[in-house]
């Protein structure tokens, strides 16, 4: 079946590239910000199932270029979400925006152990051709106003989250600002990149090694394999 990742991470590419599996890229795009109060587990869940929802209306809006006759075999869509949750367990950490924000959510992990937690959810999509609203003046007009597009449809999605317990040596003042000034921190949960730099602030994890990277990949076969299996007793 095909597999689309629908995320913009690298890292994520080259995880998945690993288990030998064919499958295509895709970008979303969305508001990551967290609610005022949301708890880690109810944000995350949230992000993957917001990335696999504009995933699936990217699609869409793709495939009405396409033939609505044309026999398309059902889609996986794979999302994840990674985040640094402290030992408060309430506090989330996202993607420092600022080198001052940085700063304060390491100087909250120097020294201590916090968890870097991964939801990955499998949608299995299929697609139907659809009486769909047209949003065509002149053809609302003439009364014509349903057009029939095909529609990528959700059949069914699970998701999973996995934690990995990481604990960081005593950072200084220093370690920070030139860890910083190096541009690995910007674009990762808690600011920074076991695989990379960051792999010297770290003494010991406890879990999953590629969770952390931002796939926790054995784990994310095997829900492959789960929803692929159920879909072929849902799909017809
Ligand atoms: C903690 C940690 C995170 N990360 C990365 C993994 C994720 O790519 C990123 C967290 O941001 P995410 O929002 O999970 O992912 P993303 O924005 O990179 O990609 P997309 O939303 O399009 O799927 O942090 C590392 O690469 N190494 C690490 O050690």
């Amino acid at each position: 079946m095909d597999i689309i990742l629908a995320s913009g991470s690298p890292r994520r590419r080259e995880l998945l590239s690993r288990a030998q599996l064919d499958f295509t890229v895709m970008s979303v795009d969305i508001d990551e910000t967290p609610h005022t109060n949301e708890s880690p587990k109810d944000y995350i869940e949230r992000m993957v199932a917001t990335k696999a929802a504009a995933a699936v209306q990217q699609l869409n809006v793709n495939s009405r270029e396409e033939n609505v006759d044309k026999d398309v075999e059902p889609r996986l869509v794979l999302t994840a979400d990674t985040i640094g949750v402290l030992a408060d367990g309430k506090t989330v950490l996202v993607k420092p925006t600022s080198r001052e924000q940085a700063y304060e959510m390491w100087q909250q992990m120097s020294d201590t152990v916090h968890e870097v937690w991964t939801a990955v959810q499998v949608t299995l999509i299929a697609r139907s051709a659809h009486l769909v609203p047209c949003d065509n003046a002149a053809a609302h007009a003439t009364a014509a106003h349903a057009l029939k597009q095909p529609v990528w449809q959700v059949v069914s999605q699970q998701q999973l989250t996995e934690r990995t317990a990481v604990t960081f040596i005593p950072l200084t003042a220093q370690m920070m600002r030139e860890y910083w000034d190096s541009g690995e921190p910007q674009d990762k949960a808690g600011g920074y990149g076991i695989q990379g730099l960051g792999a010297a602030w770290v003494s010991r994890i406890n879990g999953s090694y590629t969770n952390v990277v931002g796939l926790p990949l054995a784990q994310t076969l095997a829900l492959i394999n789960t929803v692929s299996q159920h879909s072929s007793a849902s799909v017809s």
